[in-house]
């Protein structure tokens, strides 16, 4: 049985699937860690519970130990209604493109700021992977649309997510239906990206334990008809360890565990003191750095909250990865020769690339 010949399938807390299908029959599988294995096969009238289930099924509720688990990526009841469903920035569609055909396979994401560095990532991985074929044929799927890049590499997706909340969260609620769409299971997904880093030298990975806010706090707020939701960010601890694990397997990737800190701007958000306007003196932005560093802030970027509360709601496994280009308490501007840079920006993405190539089997 698979989901896809279900008409919708729960989870209880205990990893048991239960599928709901037309004739009325229910089939409970087990599932594992990344692996699912049938179990048992069971033939049963509907249940009043099992009846209810599709309504709970659509329950925006958003926590994660709710007793009955949506494990489909999405959250929202309105979608299987709809006709078409066009993922606009995507320039892909539901009746333009056979997405489970497209993107049935895929395993793990890796998203990023820029579209070029998810090109060369693209690039880069498809090596790893020792794929047949040229790199440079590697295709942008979102060609026709110069809003996010897109590049697919065997059962690696990567793309890009331009600048802040904003932008990454229109392309995580497209992206999270393309799954969805394509049917896609047991994915994990990837924010490889660069950060100023609080006491930590220039070069070094921090894996995001939490994701918090300007005031320190692990959560995200989205404005919702006019009233604000707050999402928690918290990360999947197994799948940052699993990196932290691998990274002392690398050389020349020195890796922390810390909280990252996600601001709504570059300058004054993060506290700068260079930017066209500046408000605080230099005392006053180390006085803030050093109450960032004690709450456990390891380094500062602009998407980690929204990426972690998504795909928390959305139950998909997800890890932040960003190098520091600087250490915040010796300055604001990033003044690195662009060759270092370039090979700081390569360390997340060989972090990721060694976990991708375990969990494929490709090393041991
Ligand atoms: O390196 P990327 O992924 O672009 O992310 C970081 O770099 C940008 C700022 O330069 C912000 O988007 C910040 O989060
Ligand atoms: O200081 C930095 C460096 C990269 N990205 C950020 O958001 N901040």
């Amino acid at each position: 049985m698979s989901e896809q010949t279900a008409l919708s399938f729960i989870a209880s807390p205990d990893d048991t699937k239960i599928y709901i299908v037309k004739g009325q029959k229910l089939v409970v599988e087990k599932s594992k860690g990344l692996g699912i294995s049938l179990k048992s096969t069971v033939s049963a009238r509907l249940t009043r519970t099992a009846i209810m289930a599709p309504i709970l099924l659509n329950s925006m509720g958003n926590e994660h130990s709710d007793y009955i688990q949506q494990v489909e990526y999405v959250k929202n009841p309105h979608l299987d209604s709809m006709e078409e469903d066009i993922l606009y920035h995507f320039n892909l569609g539901t009746k333009t493109h056979d997405l489970p055909q497209m993107f049935g396979d895929v395993k793990f994401v890796c998203v990023g700021g820029s579209p070029n560095r998810m090109r060369s990532f693209a690039q880069f991985i498809h090596e790893q992977l020792e794929l047949p074929g040229n790199t440079a044929d590697i295709r942008d799927i979102c060609e026709g649309t110069d809003r996010y890049s897109m590049y697919k590499v065997g059962p690696v997706l990567s793309i890009s997510h331009g600048m802040g909340v904003p932008s990454i969260s229109i392309m995580l609620h497209e992206l999270i239906k393309l799954l969805y769409h394509a049917r896609s299971r047991d994915v994990i997904i990837f924010r490889i990206g660069t950060s100023g880093g609080v006491g930590l030298p220039a070069g070094t990975v921090v894996i995001t334990d939490k994701a918090v806010d300007s005031f320190f706090r692990p959560q995200f707020e989205q404005v919702v008809l006019g009233k604000v939701i707050i999402r928690s960010t918290e990360l999947d601890k197994d799948v940052a360890q699993e990196l932290l694990q691998y990274s002392s397997e690398l050389p020349n990737i020195p890796t922390v565990i810390g909280n990252t800190m996600c601001t709504h701007d570059f300058y004054e958000g993060q506290g700068r003191l260079d930017g066209a306007l500046c408000s605080f003196s230099t005392e006053e932005k180390l006085d803030y750095l050093r109450k960032a560093s004690e709450a456990g802030v390891r380094n500062i970027e602009m998407e980690s909250t929204v990426f972690a509360a998504m795909c928390r709601v959305c139950n998909l496994k997800a890890a932040v990865v960003c190098v520091t280009l600087l250490n915040r308490f010796d300055g604001d501007q990033i003044s690195t020769p662009h060759d270092v840079l370039l090979e700081y920006q390569q360390r997340p993405q060989c972090l990721v690339a060694h976990f991708i190539k375990k969990h494929l089997g490709l090393i041991s």
